[in-house]
């Protein structure tokens, strides 16, 4: 087995370690650094956290971050043990979630006595807390997570104690110091952020950041931001970074779902992309189609009937190009095994039967005035210009780039981590639970193979230059909607039926048999173990298939946890809960589950943490350390060599 593609937060490791080792060349510096690296394997494992199918719902996702799935206070409750009220305890908590709003609101509501006091205590709290939570940390990685600007001052409030009689005054005249010099604010907000980055260490995001939601580009800001991060890719973040590599498909896609869930505002004012043309375009050969109506999107906003109108008119226009550029792609790829959605050539001419399979279906919603009865599949002149205009606008917007480039550079198609298998969707397979997959040029891609077959073709098309509608761009889509694509998991994508057919069962998907199997221990073993896995150690993490309610989230024993629990609002119907994460600290396992989040205001004005129960799914019998982590079996390796190294030296 081949797996080509090892995830770029291990790569990177791997070149900070290589560089680090160059350094010892005496045996000071070799015996300092092996005590260094024996005392690091010995602290407690980071924590991790999983989170997935966010699908551009910021709030909720901003909030779990701040609060660190709630860890944040439980950090507080066992720092402050006895010490603080309920009430106090809950209020400090929002200042560390959310300090620039606790900050106005107090600098507003106190008297400048009492503000005065409020900083006393409160920065005191937070050095106290600070040091706390970076117990777990070396000293070097602490300052890391500093801000630059405040390092020194934090470093002589952490490491003096104002217990000690001789240090007291020094250590209040830093904070009178801070207060005065007007730079408590900043401080404060630098602290908070630092305490929330060391309560969780590091995030997994497994797949669909974007689609449905208001703002994914602002999610996504975070997370550059945190940088210790990684993405195994979802379905719907191919179809933006397809569009960011030029793919037309993909970028017909993901308007489509920006105007059915009234998302349109993400590519024109976040991306810059303008869609000036295809609205007037739209304007001129669609008229209003209740099918096509924009969903109301998740910050309630009701659309005026114009705007709304005039969404309608897009969603159609786009739609249209979509299943035309699509018709091409399946005529020129017959081995992705799609000819059954081939479409419009079946529409009768009249407009009012599609054919399928031998049945007559009644079409209702209708909007084909642009498709040639002749030639359904062709795009009209002025599509084509569009369409070339919108490519040429993904390719060159700046922050659409931007953003693009750090999921390529943290993101995989799947990830082993520290024992975990990391996949959005599935690994496909037949009803035996053989792997199946994609032959191409008379060879046969399946499981782990297949997965790194699809992340090149990815990498080539996203750093191609001419692109063209070659197998790699090809390939984007097919990812996207492919039948044993691992990212979509299912048969049919039914889009051309769901908005064109009343008759429910052609709306039918038809998942992979994967996700029956999933249940199954034997199966989930073999998986892991087809991935270089110890199954007896890990576990499958998966994304993308809502947790429907009554549904138990873990499965296989334990060796298989679905974490979409629906932050995506439209789904949490299903749901019934407003998402989860899967926390993996030095203690075990165990899955968050949260209450839907209504609003930062009101989450503010509640102080409410929407962390309803926390589940265990492993509880460790010892508490783990670094040592079995990947990072721990890294330094184990550099400190083989080192001692290598010495006895050379001593020789
Ligand atoms: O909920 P919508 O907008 O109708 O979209 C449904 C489509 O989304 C999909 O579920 C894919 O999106 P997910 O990855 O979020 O499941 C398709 O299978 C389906 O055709
Ligand atoms: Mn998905």
């Amino acid at each position: 087995m081949s797996i080509k593609v090892e995830a770029i937060c291990q790569k990177e490791r791997k070149n900070i370690m290589s560089n680090r080792m160059n350094k010892y060349k005496t045996v000071a510096s070799i015996t300092t650094e092996l005590i260094n690296l024996e005392s690091i394997l010995k602290l407690p494992k980071p924590t991790e956290a999983f989170m997935s199918d966010i699908h551009g719902e910021f709030n909720a996702f901003q909030h779990v971050v701040r609060n660190g799935s709630g860890n944040v206070k439980s950090k507080i409750r066992d720092c402050f043990q006895g010490e603080l009220t309920n009430e106090t305890l809950t209020h400090f908590a929002f200042l560390v979630y959310y300090p620039s709003e606790q900050l106005t609101e107090v600098t507003s509501s106190l008297s400048s006595q009492e503000l005065h006091q409020w900083y006393l205590t409160n920065v005191q709290r937070l050095i106290r807390l600070l040091g706390y939570t970076a117990s777990k940390y070396t000293r070097s990685k602490l300052r890391k997570a500093i801000n630059p600007a405040f390092v020194y001052v934090t470093e002589e409030l952490l490491y003096s104690d104002n217990r000690d009689q001789d240090k007291q005054a020094y250590y209040w005249a830093i904070i009178e110091n801070l207060i005065e010099l007007g730079q408590v604010d900043s401080w404060i907000k630098m602290t908070c952020a630092t305490i929330q980055h060391l309560t969780v260490d590091h995030i997994h995001i497994v797949g669909d950041i974007y689609d449905r939601g208001p703002a994914p580009d602002k999610i996504v800001d975070v997370l550059i931001d945190r940088q210790s991060v990684d993405f195994q890719w979802g379905n719907h973040d191919i179809l933006w970074l397809g569009g960011a590599a030029g793919s037309a498909i993909c970028i017909c896609n993901l308007i489509r779902i920006c105007a059915r869930y009234n998302n349109l505002t993400i590519l024109e004012d976040a991306y810059g992309i303008n869609l000036r043309h295809l609205a007037r375009f739209a304007e001129r050969y669609y008229q209003d189609n209740l099918a096509f109506r924009p969903k109301s999107n998740s910050s309630n906003l009701s659309v005026e009937e114009d705007e709304a109108k005039e969404i309608t008119k897009i969603h159609q226009a786009i739609s249209i190009i979509q299943f035309k550029l699509e018709g091409a792609v399946l005529k020129r790829r017959p081995e992705f095994n799609m000819e059954k959605r081939l479409l419009l050539d079946k529409i009768s001419a009249d407009r009012k039967y599609i054919t399928l399979l031998g049945h007559n279906y009644t079409l209702s919603n209708t909007c084909f005035q642009l498709v040639d009865v002749k030639n359904p599949y062709a795009l009209t002149d002025e599509e084509q210009a569009i369409i070339d205009k919108l490519v040429m606008a993904f390719t060159h917007s700046e922050k659409l780039q931007r953003h693009m480039k750090f999921l390529m550079s943290h993101g995989s198609m799947y990830l082993r981590y520290n024992n975990n298998l990391l996949i959005h969707g599935c690994v496909p397979t037949d009803e035996q639970g053989n792997f199946i997959g994609l032959i191409l040029n008379g060879h046969e891609y399946v499981g782990p193979e297949l997965f790194d077959f699809l992340e090149q073709n990815l990498r080539d098309s996203y750093s191609q230059t001419n692109r063209k509608d070659n197998l790699s761009m090809d390939l984007l889509w097919y990812m996207w909607a492919g039948p044993n694509s691992p990212l979509f998991g299912k048969q049919n994508m039914t889009t051309f039926e769901r908005y064109f057919i009343a008759d429910k069962a052609t709306h039918n998907e038809n998942p992979n048999p994967y996700y029956q199997l999933r249940h199954n221990e034997k199966f989930v073993r073999k998986l892991l173990g087809a991935f270089g896995l110890d199954p007896d150690t890990s576990h499958v993490v998966n994304g993308h298939t809502p947790v429907k309610k009554g549904t138990s989230p873990i499965m296989a024993n334990k060796k298989m946890v679905v974490i979409d629990g629906g932050f995506s609002r439209p789904y949490q119907k299903v749901t019934g809960i407003g998402g989860y994460t899967l926390l993996d600290n030095s203690f075990g396992m165990q899955l968050v589950t949260h209450e839907p989040f209504i609003s930062k205001v009101a989450a503010i004005r509640d102080l409410t943490d929407i962390v309803s129960t926390k589940r265990v799914v492993e509880t460790e019998e010892k508490r783990r350390t670094v040592a079995e982590t990947d990072m721990g079996r890294e330094i184990q390796v550099q400190i083989k060599e080192l001692k290598q190294r010495l006895q050379e030296l001593k020789k």
